[in-house]
């Protein structure tokens, strides 16, 4: 089949990709000449294993290209993915949707044939049906042009393997010959026996916003729980594994630590809270607002154990290893690694950053910190150690092997990926989110 994919992000380029290993032709498009011109030649405008390759050895065959032209693709493609950005709008918690209204606007003028349109973009409950008025009032009456809603359940770091073999698709349909023609989008990944949902577009939206926001909750109960811990003593870890061996309540997402951050779980948590309350049912999601609440205590905490363990940050150097969201991205986009890195910075301290791939998108956000290429050059100088992404690099840290290239002797693992006892053994004042501090050495603690 012949498809396009509008929006080349993180979602959009995977897509396009994967779509051509699955077999078809693809275009991606993009409004962002930067990003086209590299990917069309097969580089990628960002970091995502696995995913440079596929772009460059289907560019290569001929099976995937890049454009900023609708006019090229609207007369030639099948079918039409949108996959463009639904940020938090200003500062209220709805998503803007006006990215997606843009794309679908755009289609409409220049589809000249029978078509489908599918959104993948994660939207409120309402907006698929929004659009299909949109696309009938503006495009050609004489075409039948269809629309879909298939969101996207990809992890960022995962984003090839889960595109390939994912969980599961959720088709949002008013059309069964829709639900068919998906179908054979995907029949190299249905083959594998994936489960397949054909439902209403209403419920597909919310099966998207709602996986979301359960994830966080499941992060957000875990963390809550470190608060007692911290409190009252225990092991958080431990705790999560006891929790999660009930198979009811499962293991994954209850790693402790700084909590959650991206360009999706936050957003997503505040916009199904606004679509609640236009709804009229602003109590139903209440809850949500704890769930934020609990994430961004983590990062208070984080600062308070910094600035007991150095008792005054100003003319102190930290380093902060760790700026992305999470390990094997470079988006840093809501980072609570790089939030963090800034408070501290802000209350006076001199912060270096190391992330292995995240340093320039964290500069260009926050110019004013100070960056450095390695471990060894965040740690030379400093006199705390912060660990905020859980990179592989920093979870196989060892107090003797830091200790050889640091005279620093205190360490705070805000994600839990160090071992408390053997850094303790080894003379470092230590601590980590979710397991009660004891100090090395007498401090006064300063802030709540
Ligand atoms: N990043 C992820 O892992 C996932 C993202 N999503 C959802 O996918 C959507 C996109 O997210 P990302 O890829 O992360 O965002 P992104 O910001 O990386 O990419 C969005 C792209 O859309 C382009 N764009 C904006 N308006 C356009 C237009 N009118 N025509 C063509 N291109 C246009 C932008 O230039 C940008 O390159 C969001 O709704 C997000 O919630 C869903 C699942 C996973
Ligand atoms: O809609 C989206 O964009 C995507 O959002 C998340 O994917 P992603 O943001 O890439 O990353 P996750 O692996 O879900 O992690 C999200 C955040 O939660 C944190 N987290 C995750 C798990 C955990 O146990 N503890 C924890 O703090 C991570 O550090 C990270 O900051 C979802 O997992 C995807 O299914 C979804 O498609």
């Amino acid at each position: 089949m012949r498809i396009s994919v509008i929006g080349t992000g993180y979602l959009g380029a995977t897509h396009a990709a994967c779509l051509a290993e699955m077999g078809h032709e693809v275009i991606g498009l993009d409004v962002d000449p930067l990003k086209i011109e590299s990917l069309a030649v097969g580089e990628l405008p960002f970091y995502e294993p696995d995913l440079e390759e596929l772009i460059a050895r289907h560019v290569a065959s001929g099976r995937l290209r890049f454009t900023t032209s609708y006019e090229e693709v609207g007369p030639w493609a099948d079918v039409h993915f949108i996959a463009v950005g639904t940020p938090q709008r200003g500062g209220e918690g709805a998503a803007d949707t006006s990215f997606v209204e843009a794309a679908i606007s755009s289609l409409a003028r220049t589809i000249t044939r029978d078509a489908l349109i599918v959104g993948k973009s994660t939207v409120p409950v309402g907006t698929a049906r929004r659009l299909q008025d949109i696309l009938t009032r503006e495009q050609d009456p004489t075409l039948e042009i269809g629309l879909a809603w298939n969101p996207e359940f990809l992890r960022e770091g995962f984003a090839v393997k889960d595109t390939l073999a994912p969980d599961r698709i959720v088709l949002g349909v008013d059309a069964d010959h829709h639900a068919e023609t998906l179908t054979a989008v995907y029949a190299a990944t249905v083959e594998q026996d994936v489960p397949v949902l054909v439902t209403d577009f209403e419920t597909a939206e919310l099966i998207k916003q709602a996986a979301n926001a359960f994830l966080a909750t499941k992060v957000s109960f875990i963390n809550a729980l470190s608060e007692l811990t911290e409190a009252a003593g225990g092991d958080i870890r431990v705790l999560a594994e006891g929790l999660g061996l009930d198979p009811r309540i499962g293991r994954s997402f209850l790693r402790a630590g700084l909590g959650f951050g991206g360009g999706c779980l936050p957003k997503d948590v505040r916009a199904l809270q606004a679509r609640a309350s236009e709804l009229g049912q602003e109590r139903s999601m209440r809850f949500l607002s704890d769930v934020e609440d609990v994430n961004l205590r983590r990062r208070e905490r984080a600062v308070f154990l910094a600035t007991s363990m150095l008792g005054e940050l100003r003319s102190k150097r930290i380093a902060a290893l760790g700026a992305a969201f999470k390990p094997n991205s470079d988006d840093v986009r809501d980072s609570p690694a790089l939030d963090v890195a800034v408070r501290l910075f802000n209350a006076g301290a001199d912060v270096a950053v190391y992330d292995p791939k995240a340093n320039d998108n964290a500069a260009r956000r926050f110019p004013r910190l100070h960056y450095v290429e390695s471990l060894d050059e965040a740690v030379a100088e400093a006199d705390l150690i912060l660990v905020l992404t859980e990179w592989e690099e920093f979870a196989r840290l060892t107090p003797r092997a830091l200790g050889s290239v640091t005279t620093a002797r205190k360490i705070v693992d805000a994600r839990n990926v160090l071992s408390v006892r053997e850094w303790i053994a080894e003379g470092w004042d230590f601590a980590a989110l979710g397991r009660k501090y004891e100090p090395a050495f007498d401090f006064s603690p300063i802030g709540a």
